[in-house]
């Protein structure tokens, strides 16, 4: 038997990065939490602790920084391929570079030009990898909280000596959704793309009548797919932020689906993927990720 190192990475982890450009006394400010990470010839410092093919995590974030002076950060799509390919480019011993960012909003106090008050828990998001010359991005959204008050219904489901759970054809169905979607071909406006997938997502949640959270996210994913050609495949996290209707019948009074407790934990978490089944090859580096 031998041991031998397996599969390794390393990088600098969030980098918590803001950037103000200064027009005048308009300020434009972009938040970002930026993640990189390096594969390559690295056995060395491993094996026997000789660095020298290791770029430092601390030059790592250094160069987040710098890049963000000496350009403008623009999409983060374009930032993470900027990065990426710099340190693939730059060192011989690195192969390939993993960079992610999340990029969290802030909105204009209105008659201000330099003041910001910051726009809640959704977040854009990137994750670029780069191998040799290749490059593949995989976007998306996190913490995009959404409810519907009516049209969700679940029932028919097996009931076995556990169950308790009663059937409804009418409940509040909540989720705080995290969309990755992965880009295939070139030229893709990735501020465009971004905002028409965020909003297919919305309105299929609004719009379509659900049997099941399930059915929701294989319709959100499928509202992308046949929209947007530029993406091969969608991954959809999504927890079922349950809303129980409070029986109110102690105090002599009805409940039709007004009051509800919101629960906090436990909670359903419903997960998937749709895909083309003509997608473009996702290579090691779709699968490498986290597959929700
Ligand atoms: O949409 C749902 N899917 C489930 O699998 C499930 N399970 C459950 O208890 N409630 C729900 N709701």
């Amino acid at each position: 038997m031998a041991i031998v190192l397996g599969p390794n990475q390393y990088g600098k982890a969030e980098n918590r990065l803001v950037v103000v450009s200064r027009d005048g006394s308009t300020h434009t400010i972009r938040d970002l939490t930026v993640s990189t990470s390096l594969r390559g010839d690295l056995a060395d410092t491993h094996l026997t602790g000789d660095n020298s093919k290791v770029l430092a995590t601390d030059t790592q974030k250094n160069t987040v920084h710098a890049f963000a002076k000496q350009a403008p950060v623009g999409e983060i799509e374009d930032f993470a391929l900027r990065l990426g390919r710099h340190f693939v480019s730059s060192q011989e011993a690195i192969s390939g570079a993993r960079v992610l960012v999340d990029e969290h909003p802030w909105q204009r106090i209105e008659g201000n030009g330099h003041s910001f008050v910051a726009g809640g828990a959704e977040k854009r998001t990137t994750a670029v990898t780069v191998e040799g010359d290749r490059a593949w991005v995989v976007s998306g959204v996190r913490d995009l909280v959404v409810l519907k008050s009516t049209g969700s219904e679940f029932h028919g489901f097996p009931r076995d000596e556990y169950t308790t759970l009663r059937e409804t054809d009418d409940r509040v169905l909540a989720t705080s959704v995290t969309a990755r979607w992965r880009y295939q071909g070139g030229g893709i406006d990735w501020a465009a793309s971004h905002t028409a997938i965020r909003g297919l997502l919305l309105t299929t949640f609004a719009t379509r009548h659900s049997l099941s959270l399930q059915q929701t996210l294989y319709a959100m994913g499928e509202a992308v797919l046949l929209a947007r050609p530029e993406v091969a495949e969608v991954r959809l996290s999504m927890p079922n932020k349950h809303h129980f209707a409070v029986d109110l019948s102690p105090f002599g009074l009805e409940n039709h689906n007004e009051v509800f407790y919101a629960a906090d934990r436990p909670y359903g978490l419903i997960e998937g993927s749709v895909l083309r089944d003509d997608a473009e090859d996702a290579g090691s580096a779709w699968y490498s990720l986290p597959m929700f």
